[in-house]
């Protein structure tokens, strides 16, 4: 899906999300684990305010592991709960019940206490397009059949999927617009497919990615592409990456445009090995909190 992000779009998105708030006990905030900060909305604690929320990390199996326990460390650090998943092949029911059990457990004991009944805890998924909210909610729904209710919501009935005694999930997940200043935030959207590769220039995509490979991952890309290892000029290295493969157009030139296709579609596709394009320290001091 790709949604160009207006003013009244975020509004209307901000509305629906603090409607549907009121029916959970929990926020899961899905980002994507190779670009926790970059796939993160710029206000999200604004908008859920005092709502308990749990971090999911996301895409964790093409994510490079030595980084992505960085960012385990990162937010264990600030005492925000976070667990990692892999939406698409994983059971992530466990991992997500026990998280959400232990954060509201002093919410429910003191139900006990009042005297209400046990009831199972309700929640909902939040998080910038691509970062695999239907892909969680689907897998979600069908390990219990996506067994659904109504119960009366604020605007409308909404749809609970059950999925487990203790859990059921709002079945929509909240949509919410991704950042758009910085550019380095941009590029890493772009390079993980959150956001159309026309939206940005696709050389620019390319020269940030190739850069942030060179200095993070040279080997992946000597082994994958042959390459002699010389890193200083950036043209040079797509030439090398075009002569290697064959992508040369009449007269011998390189044809760019299918260097710069492959390598995006192989960084992608975990090619170049599990991949992340942000470290803690990428995060602007102004947004620490
Ligand atoms: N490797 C990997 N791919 C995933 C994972 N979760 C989702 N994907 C892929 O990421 C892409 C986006 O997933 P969606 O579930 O459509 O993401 P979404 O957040 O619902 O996206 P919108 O509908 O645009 O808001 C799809 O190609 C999924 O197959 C995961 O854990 N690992």
């Amino acid at each position: 899906m790709t949604v160009q992000w207006f003013p009244g779009h975020m509004a209307k998105a901000r509305r629906q999300i603090q409607e549907k708030l009121q029916l959970v006990d929990i926020v899961y905030e899905l980002l994507d684990a190779r670009i926790p900060y970059s796939s993160s909305n710029p206000m999200m604690n604004e908008i859920i305010k005092h709502k308990p929320k749990l971090i999911i990390l996301n895409k964790a199996d093409i994510a490079d592991p030595n980084v992505t326990q960085q960012w385990l460390n990162y937010f264990k650090q600030k005492g925000q709960p976070v667990i990692t998943i892999d939406a698409l092949h994983q059971n992530a029911i466990k991992h997500i019940t026990e998280a959400s059990k232990e954060i509201l457990k002093e919410k429910f004991e003191k139900e006990k206490a009042k005297g209400l009944r046990p009831r199972p805890i309700r929640a909902m998924i939040l998080g910038i397009p691509n970062v695999g909210k239907s892909t969680l909610t689907n897998n979600l729904a069908k390990r219990k059949a996506a067994q659904t209710g109504d119960r009366p919501g604020v605007t409308k009935a909404q749809q609970w999927i059950k999925v487990e005694k203790e859990l059921e999930l709002l079945d929509t997940p909240g949509v919410l617009w991704p950042k758009f200043e910085e550019k380095r935030v941009g590029y890493n959207l772009a390079v993980t497919g959150a956001i159309k590769d026309t939206i940005l220039h696709l050389d620019d995509i390319i020269l940030y990615a190739l850069d942030y490979l060179i200095a993070h991952y040279p080997d992946r890309l000597v082994e994958r592409y042959n390459l002699s290892g010389q890193f200083e000029d950036k043209v040079a290295v797509l030439d090398e990456i075009g002569q290697k493969r064959g992508f040369l157009q009449s007269g011998g030139y390189v044809d760019y445009d299918k260097v710069y296709e492959i390598l995006l579609r192989e960084i992608r596709s975990v090619k170049l090995g599990r991949l992340s394009f942000e470290l803690p320290s990428d995060i602007p001091t102004s947004e620490e909190k």
